[in-house]
Formats: structure tokens, C-alpha cells, sequence
């Protein structure tokens, strides 16, 4: 095993662990690490893919966080027009860097740019994120051949245009129109009303020259339904808005402050007819529609914004447990014995309660992060062979997973802010911004209950599907098996068994979407009409498509392990952690294990009891599972997270630094306090 600190000086003695040398680690911190079961650096590799790709992951992010051009004060104490002028121009810069670093490879520019932006906003965010994936997977070869080139070489910015003020959700009801003039050969781009201006677009409020933009398709009379267009919105010698065109910023919001998300009008604006993304429908010169091979390819851009968001969370819900647990380990609190030193409050069984299930499901949505972007590669394959067998899966797949793992990252993100009491609400501890870039997955890319209720939508037909006798995709394959009666688990070693807990919830997820189903249908048998039977059952819907979620995160964990190469120490750790997830959510799930009698009270009572052992299991190696998220403090950006827990002088210097410190006495004394406490009518 690789040592990676000696036992006295608390001093790193090799450089497996990136972590720059400390001077003094704070010894409670010092004195976790030298107590962990295991090796994290080995858990970094295997979290990596290898170490290998650690290494390359590492040196993608020193060489933007060495570099002198990145560098700024704290964006705490900037306000909102510096914080977007500072996003613009390191993105520029990073745009530069990648160039003059050679970093080609898709996963290495992204791991460039997640360390140079640290925790703000990415100033091209929505063009590399949205718009160049929009291009890719909508234009045709000789459009890809045109617009790809120029938004790469970043020639044009773009963003993707979709949400308009009156309309997010329910995409078939956007207002903005794309009439087909076979005259000209031109599409004439309009915004008929004020709940038709395109609104919350990223980067369009002052940043993007381009959009891909969603409206509604006309030709020869008829209306085609939604069709990507791209749209020049501002000059390209003076940045000016294109007469017809109107733009500007929303204004500020609960977050991302360094984002422009702005508004656009059309005013009968015309681009030309190849100007329509052409890669799977068409309108020839004259006006002849041709519809694409499946109707929804039109959203897959929004699909795979949510395959990606599921690692986003898995990544800010590493962030938030690493400095939540850090700090609890160096926090002290509340004297038990007079006398003696207060206890770390990492060992109060309600601080252990509030982050190991955190804790556990970092690396659950990690290893289901995996799964989902490989099933993404899988399907996108397939469809480039032009099967789309797969498609409907993939979405129930990504919608579901993202609105599952963002529910509980959001809720762990403030949940973790809690636990750091006080100091959990300063800036310093990097948790406002943390938790305000990461609460909009909740809304943004689709959402949350309205993912879940396209999850269950899918769910509702495997469960007809299932009924016929029909074969069914595999990661719904479980719908079609009977149910296996009762938990079978006779004493807490039982409950322990990865296979026993993964089927607990399969049976759960099983049970409660056939429960959806026929609740569906008693409601349709009674003569409501579908939409008002899905309404009337939303309660169900919602259940059941969590539960499928929750299942197959579960399972995801169990086979993550099971199918892992790894030595007995980190597959020690993994197992109780995988445990307590699953146990934890049992417990806290805890009537949809009962409901139908599959659990019993004396089986709940042994998981309590387990999830209270297990506390134990995961304390002891708490700071060496968040050390293997292997994040360096320039990427934390967190005082009370900082690797060497040296939390009090870090918060001291920080505060030194607010603008309020700059003068001992602020203007505001002269203007307003002392005329106060000087006239006549404040004396005492
Ligand atoms: C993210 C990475 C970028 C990082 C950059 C930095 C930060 C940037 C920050 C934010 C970026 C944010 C961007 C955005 O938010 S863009 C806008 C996103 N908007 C949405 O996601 C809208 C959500 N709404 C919808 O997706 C749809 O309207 C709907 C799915 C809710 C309903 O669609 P509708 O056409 O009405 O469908 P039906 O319900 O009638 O279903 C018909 C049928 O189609 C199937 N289906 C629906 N969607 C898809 C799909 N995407 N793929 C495949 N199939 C789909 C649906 O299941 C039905 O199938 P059926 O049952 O077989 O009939
Ligand atoms: C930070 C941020 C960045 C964004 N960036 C972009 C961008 O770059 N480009 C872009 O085009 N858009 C962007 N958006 C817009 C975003 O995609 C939408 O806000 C999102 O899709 C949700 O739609 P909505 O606002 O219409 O919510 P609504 O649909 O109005 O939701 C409001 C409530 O209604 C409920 N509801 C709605 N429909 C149903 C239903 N059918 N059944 C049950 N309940 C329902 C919801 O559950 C929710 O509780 C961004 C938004 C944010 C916050």
C-alpha cells in the first residue's frame, strides 16, 4: 500500500495525493486520514477510470490553475457586471490556452475548463454545451460542414434558444413562427406576442451572435410542428442586434450571476431556407416538407444535456460532502465531559445522519453517471445507423435520472450547507455558490416532475407491454417478472446482501408502478378521459417513477462492485457504503416496503439497526472516501473544505479581503451615521 502520509509530521512523504504540500495539517483532520481503512488514492483511480486518466485529469488541471492569466480575486466580491465581464474574458483566455496546450480531446478540454472556471459559470457555457451539440446532431453534412468550423474555431458564439416566457415546459406550445416563403427562399422568423419573446436562453443576453432557435414550422399553408433554426442575433463587426431582432439580459436571479441569460423578439425576420438545421427534416426550395424518421429527434439535443447533468451532480454532490465532512472533523462542539476537549462533531450520530447518506449516493450517481453516458454512446451509435429503437428508452432513461439524482443532490447540497452551522451560510464555505449553480438542474433541461412523469409514461406502456407477454428493454426487463413475495431476510447478515437489497427494491419499483397502472386504468374505466386520469393519478405516476430510479441506482451501485476489479480494502468500504445507501433508503422509504406486507416491523427494526452500525463503518474512513474525490482546494473554493483543515485562519484572511475592510471607516459613517448620532435630537 502506498503511504501516504508518515505518522508524526503530518506531512504528504509521496505525491500520489496532488494536494500541494502543507505546511501544518490541522491534526484531528491529520489524525482521520491516518486512521482510514483504505487507500483513497486508490478509490481516485478507480473513480478515474484509471490511473492513468487520474494523472492526465491532474495535469489538465494544473496548468489552468498555475496559470497567472486565470488567476482573480475572489468572485464574492465582485458584483454582477464585473462577474460577467470576468467570465467573458476567461473564457476567452481559456479558449486561447486550450488552443496553445494541444488539448484535442474532448475530455481534457472539459477537465481544462472545470478547473479554470473553478466555481462560476463558464462564459461559453451554453455555446460548447448546447450550441455546437445542437449543430452536431441537427445539421445535415453540408451544414455541419459550413457552421460546425466556424462555431468551433469560435468565429460565431452561439446558444440554443428554445424556452420562451409563456411557454417552457410544453414545447408544442411555443409561439415563435418560421413561415416558408418559396419566394425568396427564405424562413421568416416572427414573435407574435409578449409570451412568445424567447426567454432564459445562457449567453444571449450580451454574449452569443448566433442561436439555434425552436419555432414552429409553416410551409405551403401548413404547420409542421417544432424545427431547429439557426439565427445570426448580432453583427459580427460591431456586436449590434440584427435589425428585426431584439435582445437583452433577464436580469439577476437566485444564481449564476456571471450568466447573461437574456430575451429575444423577432420582428419578421428573414434567413435563408438552408439556415433550417436539415438532418432530419427537410423543406425543399419550393416548399415540400419532409418529415423526419422519428418525430422526437428534434429533443435529442435536450437528452443529452441530461445525460451529462446526471455526472454534474454526482460532481457537485462530491463537492459539497468533501467540504462538509472535512470540516466536521476539525469543527469541535459542545464539551461532554467537563473538562475535556469538545468532540469532533463529525462524531454525533445526527451529523453522521445528515452526511453519509449524502455520502453513499456522491458515488451511487458517480458509478450511474457511467452507466447512463456509456447507454448514451450505445444508443447515439445506433442511431447514426439509423435505428431509433432505443431512443424512447434513452429518454425515459436520462429524464428520470435527472430529475432523481438532482432532487437529492440539491436537497444534499443544503443539507451539507447545514451541517457546517453558521459558517455553512458565509461565502467563504463555497457552498451559496454551489448550491445556486447546482438548484436549477432541478428546473432547466426539463422539469423535475414533469421528467419524472415522461419516466413513468414510459413506465406505464412496459407495464401493457409486460402484461401482453411482450418482450421488453432491459433495464425495464424487471416489469415482466412475477413478484417474489416476501423479503426473505431472517437477521441483519441477511439484510446485508447486496442481492437481497437490490431485489427490496426492485419489488418496490415493480409493485409500484403496476399499483400506477391499474390506478390508470380504474380511472380511464370510469370514464375519465386520459389526460384527466393522468392527472387524478399524478401521485402514483410520481412514486413509481422515483422508486424505477431509486432501483436502478441501487442496482447500478451493486453491480458497479460486483463487476469491479479492486483490492479487498476499497471493495471493503464500497460494499458498506452501497449497504448503507440502500439500507438508508429503505428506512427512509420505509412505508413502500411495508405497504404490501414485503417487509415486516421486525425486518424495518433490523435495518435501523444496521444503518446505526454502519455509521461506524463509514466514520472511521469518512475523510479518506471525500479525500478520493481528489479535489484541490483551487477547485473547491472552499475555507472550511480546504484540504488541510486549517479552516479559522483560512476564513480570517478571507473576510480581511471584503470590500467593507478596504477604508476603517466606510463613506456611510460620514453620510449618514454621524449626522445621526451628532444632532441635537440623538443625544441621550
Ligand atoms: C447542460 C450542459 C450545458 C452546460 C452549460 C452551462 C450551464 C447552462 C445552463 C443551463 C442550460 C439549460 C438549457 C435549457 O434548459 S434548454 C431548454 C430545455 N427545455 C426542456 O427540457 C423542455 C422540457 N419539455 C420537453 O422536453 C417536452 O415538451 C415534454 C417531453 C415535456 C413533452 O413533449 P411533447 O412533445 O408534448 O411530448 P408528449 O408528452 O406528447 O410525448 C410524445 C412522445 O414523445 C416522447 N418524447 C418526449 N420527449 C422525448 C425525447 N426527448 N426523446 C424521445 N422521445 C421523447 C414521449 O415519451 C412520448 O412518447 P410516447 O409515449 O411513445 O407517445
Ligand atoms: C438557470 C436557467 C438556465 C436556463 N437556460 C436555458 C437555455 O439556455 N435555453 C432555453 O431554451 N431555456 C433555458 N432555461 C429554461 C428552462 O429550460 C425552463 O425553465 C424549464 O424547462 C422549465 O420550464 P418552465 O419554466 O416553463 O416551468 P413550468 O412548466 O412553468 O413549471 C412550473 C410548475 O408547473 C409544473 N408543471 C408544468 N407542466 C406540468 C405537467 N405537464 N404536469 C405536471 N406539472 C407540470 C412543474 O412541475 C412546475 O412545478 C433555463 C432556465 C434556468 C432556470
Amino acid at each position: 500500500m502506498i503511504v501516504l502520509f508518515n505518522c508524526t509530521c503530518a506531512v504528504p512523504t509521496t505525491m500520489d495525493s496532488f494536494h500541494p504540500v502543507p505546511v501544518k495539517v490541522n491534526p484531528d483532520l491529520q489524525k482521520e486520514r491516518d486512521a482510514a481503512l483504505f487507500n483513497p488514492v486508490e478509490l481516485t483511480y478507480l473513480k478515474d477510470g484509471g490511473k492513468d486518466k487520474t494523472e492526465r485529469r491532474r495535469r489538465c488541471e494544473l496548468l489552468a490553475i498555475n496559470d497567472p492569466d486565470l488567476q482573480h480575486k475572489d468572485i464574492s466580491f465582485m458584483a454582477r457586471n464585473e462577474r460577467y465581464s470576468n467570465a467573458v474574458r476567461k473564457a476567452v483566455i481559456i479558449a486561447r490556452k486550450i488552443k496553445e496546450h494541444r488539448l484535442t480531446n474532448m475530455e481534457e478540454k472539459q477537465l481544462y475548463i472545470s478547473a479554470a472556471t473553478q466555481y462560476d459559470t463558464y462564459g461559453f457555457g451554453l455555446h460548447y454545451g448546447m450550441f455546437l451539440p445542437a449543430l452536431s446532431a441537427q445539421c445535415d453534412e453540408e451544414q455541419r460542414n459550413y457552421w460546425l468550423p466556424l462555431a468551433e474555431n469560435l468565429k460565431i458564439l452561439g446558444t440554443y434558444a428554445q424556452t420562451e416566457l409563456g411557454h417552457g415546459t410544453f414545447i408544442r406550445g411555443l409561439e415563435t413562427t418560421a413561415i416558408y416563403d418559396p419566394k425568396t427562399e427564405e424562413f421568416v422568423l416572427h414573435t407574435p406576442t409578449l409570451s412568445a419573446l424567447k426567454w432564459w436562453p445562457g449567453n444571449m443576453g450580451k454574449t452569443a451572435t448566433h442561436a439555434v432557435v425552436l419555432a414552429q414550422l409553416y410551409t405551403n399553408g401548413k404547420s409542421y410542428g417544432l424545427h431547429p433554426f439557426i439565427v445570426q442575433l448580432r453583427s459580427l463587426e460591431n456586436h449590434q442586434p440584427l435589425p428585426g431582432i431584439t435582445l437583452g439580459d433577464i436580469g439577476p436571479k437566485l444564481g449564476f450571476h456571471s450568466f447573461d441569460n437574456g430575451f429575444l423578439g423577432f420582428d419578421h425576420v428573414r434567413i435563408p431556407r438552408r439556415n433550417m438545421l436539415m438532418k432530419y427534416s427537410q423543406v425543399s426550395p419550393d416548399g415540400f416538407y419532409i418529415k423526419p424518421i422519428h418525430a422526437k429527434l428534434t429533443y435529442s439535443t435536450m437528452v443529452e444535456a441530461r445525460v451529462t447533468l446526471v455526472s454534474d451532480i454526482a460532481y457537485s454532490l462530491s463537492q459539497a460532502v468533501t467540504i462538509a465532512v472535512r470540516y466536521s472533523a476539525v469543527r469541535r462542539q459542545t464539551e461532554q465531559i467537563k473538562g475535556v476537549k469538545e468532540p469532533q462533531i463529525l462524531d454525533y450520530r445526527t451529523q453522521q445522519l445528515k452526511l453519509f447518506p449524502y455520502l453513499a449516493a456522491a458515488y451511487a450517481f458517480t458509478f450511474t453517471s457511467f452507466v447512463i453516458t456509456g447507454r448514451y454512446i450505445e444508443v447515439q451509435n445506433e442511431m447514426n445507423d439509423g435505428n431509433m429503437e432505443s431512443l424512447s428508452e434513452l429518454h425515459a432513461l436520462s429524464a428520470g435520472l435527472k430529475a432523481f439524482t438532482s432532487y437529492v443532490g440539491n436537497e444534499g447540497i443544503e443539507v451539507c450547507r447545514l451541517s457546517c452551522g453558521g459558517h455553512g451560510y458565509s461565502q467563504a464555505s463555497g457552498f451559496p455558490e454551489l448550491y445556486t449553480l447546482t438548484a436549477p438542474i432541478s428546473t432547466f433541461e426539463g422539469e423535475n416532475t414533469v421528467m419524472l412523469l415522461q419516466t413513468a409514461r414510459y413506465l406505464m406502456k412496459c407495464a401493457t407491454t409486460a402484461k401482453r407477454g411482450l418482450e421488453l428493454p432491459r433495464f425495464v426487463l424487471y416489469l415482466s417478472q412475477r413478484q417474489k413475495g416476501q423479503c426473505p431476510a431472517r437477521n441483519e447478515s441477511d439484510l446485508l446482501d447486496h442481492g437481497l437489497l437490490s431485489d427490496a427494491f426492485e419489488h418496490r419499483a415493480r409493485r409500484l408502478v403496476i399499483e400506477a397502472a391499474q390506478k390508470m386504468q380504474s380511472n380511464i374505466g370510469k370514464g375519465n378521459p386520459q389526460h384527466v386520469a393522468w392527472n387524478n393519478c399524478h401521485m402514483y405516476l410520481l412514486k413509481a417513477a422515483s422508486a424505477h430510479c431509486h432501483f436502478y441506482v441501487v442496482q447500478t451501485f451493486v453491480k458497479y462492485i460486483n463487476d469491479t476489479e479492486m483490492s479487498d480494502a476499497v471493495r471493503d468500504i464500497l460494499t458498506s457504503l452501497c449497504q448503507f445507501y440502500a439500507l438508508h433508503g429503505i428506512w427512509q422509504n420505509a412505508g413502500d416496503f411495508l405497504q404490501d406486507g414485503y417487509m415486516n416491523g421486525n425486518q424495518l427494526d433490523m435495518v435501523q439497526s444496521l444503518v446505526g452500525k454502519l455509521l461506524d463503518k463509514i466514520r472511521i474512513n469518512a475523510v479518506a472516501l471525500v479525500d478520493a474525490f481528489d479535489f484541490r482546494d483551487e477547485i473547491l473554493c472552499s475555507k472550511l473544505g480546504k484540504y488541510d483543515g486549517n479552516v479559522y485562519e483560512a476564513m480570517y484572511e478571507w473576510a480581511k479581503n471584503s470590500p467593507l475592510n478596504k477604508t476603517e471607516v466606510h463613506d456611510s459613517y460620514n453620510k449618514y451615521l454621524r449626522p445621526l448620532m451628532q444632532s441635537s435630537k440623538a443625544k441621550l
